[in-house]
């Protein structure tokens, strides 16, 4: 998949570019992210980038004269690189976009180029969100510094439904809200931390069984921490007798 980013600060994202599942997906070719830096295209003395507020108040905003050229190219370059307008998406991270979830990350994760503006200071001019942002993300109710964060968790859960990125594709089921649900316990050795045991069936070697207490433990999870999460889901005849016994055991 290709990435393009519009971003003051590029290096940040060598956090995704350079470690873990996605550094391995960019060696691999599976993943390709390319950068627009808006201060690039400052034609001032001191490369100004930001630009004060009309109305006056505190902060500034991203300088609209250097911000949509960096936009433009990088959809010049999705095009150059033959992907179908229709299948591209420019996306602006701010509080006032659509929740990011896993649902959405599915949807993103089906374009053939994605393209995110990170922002900085106040945000951008809303004219330049009309006119060159299809749509707006958020990664939560609360405000931060910058887009480059927000863009970097859109990338990465976007970047783990890429084929072949995370190599044995189990994971991603089992990860927390692909299946809708909140991700059951996990241990590892060893077999007592400070007098507290591995669950026996985790040690039984009966995968069927396995199986079985990890969906319950996801359900009772979701259950307990997150029911808002069931409201509305049809669970399956199994799933149902594995919530109700799980239930029914946290009631004993
Ligand atoms: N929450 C969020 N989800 O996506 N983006 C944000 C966020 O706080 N953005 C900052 C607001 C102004 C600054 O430019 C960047």
């Amino acid at each position: 998949m290709w990435i393009g980013v519009v971003s003051l600060f590029p290096e940040m994202f060598e956090a995704i570019t350079r470690y873990g599942v996605t550094g391995r997906a960019v060696d691999q070719g599976l993943l390709t992210v390319d950068f627009w830096n808006p201060r690039d295209y400052a034609t001032d003395k001191h490369r100004t980038v930001d630009d004060r507020p009309y109305g006056g108040g505190p902060g500034m905003l991203m300088k609209v004269a250097t911000l949509r050229p960096a936009i433009a190219e990088a959809r010049r370059d999705a095009e150059h690189r033959g992907y179908a307008p229709a299948r591209t998406r420019v996306v602006y991270l701010s509080p006032q976009g659509r929740r990011l979830d896993q649902r959405g990350v599915r949807e993103l994760a089906g374009l053939e180029a994605l393209i995110v503006v990170a922002g900085r200071y106040e945000g951008i001019d809303e004219r330049v969100a009309e006119a060159d942002i299809d749509e707006e993300w958020s990664i939560g109710d609360y405000v931060l510094s910058g887009g480059e964060l927000p863009a970097m968790v859109m990338v990465d859960a976007v970047s783990r439904l890429v084929p072949g990125v995370l190599g044995h594709g189990d994971s991603a089921l089992e990860d927390s809200f692909s299946e809708g649900l909140l991700d059951c316990p996990h241990y590892t050795r060893p077999e007592t931390v400070d007098g507290r045991r591995v669950p026996e069936i985790l040690l039984s070697g009966n995968h069927a069984a396995i199986r079985r207490w990890r969906l319950k433990q996801s359900l009772g999870r979701t259950w307990l921490r997150r029911p808002d999460l069931l409201e509305g889901r049809a669970l399956d005849r199994e799933q149902q007798q594995l919530l109700d016994e799980f239930i029914a055991e946290d009631a004993a």
